[in-house]
């Protein structure tokens, strides 16, 4: 292991991780987050702690500490453990989406816990990707809508978008050849794509929503379980194209899986409770 880490999660029996939906919600256009884009690592965590609020009086609530952890540019990291121990509660605060209690959460240089909820709403949309255990796709759009709803809150994500389909102009037209690209490499078909998000089967959706996350070259791509409902054949296309997609823009990668066989792909795997005893 590159550096030391150490976790400790308890009463890992409790009900189902909230992760909630990355694009979309109280959004604003810019954000005045200084990055320093080459010195500091993608990712570093020190002493944080951070509890669930107890559901009722009997139950400990469970918490999660982690002394440090540090992602390096372009690393990426396999992280398995029994069901309930903390995975997904890992992968929120990472996202800022939840709050540590104490400690600070640093993501390209920038203590996320420092910014406004909109900023870090911001923050999130312009540098994370994030493939939910849920997908949190919408429904009622249409596959390439739901893919380009990234660029619809992100200048940086559209730019970036378009730049890899080597135009040097910026629009939306543009940007959704790039959303047709990673559907097309996702290995979900044209018929498809004009078809509404809610239409599609589970591992299909799946792949959409490893589209959304990939689409504008974030530099973080966080994945919670994102092979559980793929065929052993969708399965070595998806981590195909996640890795390449990763390596091409230089993406770390943290990524949640129950599935042992997928290590090969990652630079490191951490075993979660392996972590808890290191405490
Ligand atoms: N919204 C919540 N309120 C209170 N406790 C929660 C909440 N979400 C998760 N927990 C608790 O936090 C602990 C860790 O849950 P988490 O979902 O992070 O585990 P996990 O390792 O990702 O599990 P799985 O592999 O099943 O997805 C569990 O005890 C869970 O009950």
């Amino acid at each position: 292991m590159k550096s030391p880490t150490s976790i400790q999660m308890q009463n890992p029996n409790m009900a189902e991780s909230s992760l909630v939906q990355d694009a979309g919600a109280d959004l604003v256009p810019s954000c005045p987050h200084h990055l320093s884009e080459k010195t500091e690592p993608l990712l570093q965590i020190s002493d944080m702690q951070f509890k669930w609020k107890s559901t009722d009086s009997q139950t400990e609530a469970a918490q999660v500490q982690i002394s440090t952890f540090t992602l390096s540019r372009d690393e990426r990291v396999f992280i398995h453990g029994p069901s309930g121990c903390g995975k997904s509660t890992l992968l929120s605060l990472c996202a800022g989406i939840l709050e540590p209690n104490s400690g600070s959460i640093h993501l390209l240089g920038q203590n996320i816990n420092t910014l406004k909820k909109a900023q870090r709403d911001q923050f999130r949309v312009d540098h994370l990707g994030i493939i939910f255990q849920q997908f949190n796709l919408i429904p009622y759009l249409d596959l390439i809508s739901n893919v380009m709803l990234p660029c619809q809150f992100s200048p940086r994500r559209l730019q970036a978008a378009c730049a890899t389909t080597g135009s040097n102009q910026i629009s939306a037209a543009i940007a959704t050849e790039a959303a047709k690209h990673l559907l097309e490499q996702l290995g979900i078909a044209p018929s498809h794509w004009n078809k509404p998000a809610g239409n599609l089967s589970i591992g299909q959706q799946q792949r959409v929503a490893a589209a959304r996350a990939l689409i504008g070259n974030p530099q973080l791509i966080i994945a919670d379980e994102p092979t559980s409902a793929l065929d052993e054949a969708h399965q070595r296309d998806f981590m195909e194209c996640l890795i390449t997609q990763c390596h091409s823009s230089s993406a770390g990668l943290i990524f949640v899986s129950h599935d042992l066989r997928l290590t090969s792909f990652f630079d490191r795997q951490v075993n979660f409770l392996e972590w808890q005893t290191k405490v």
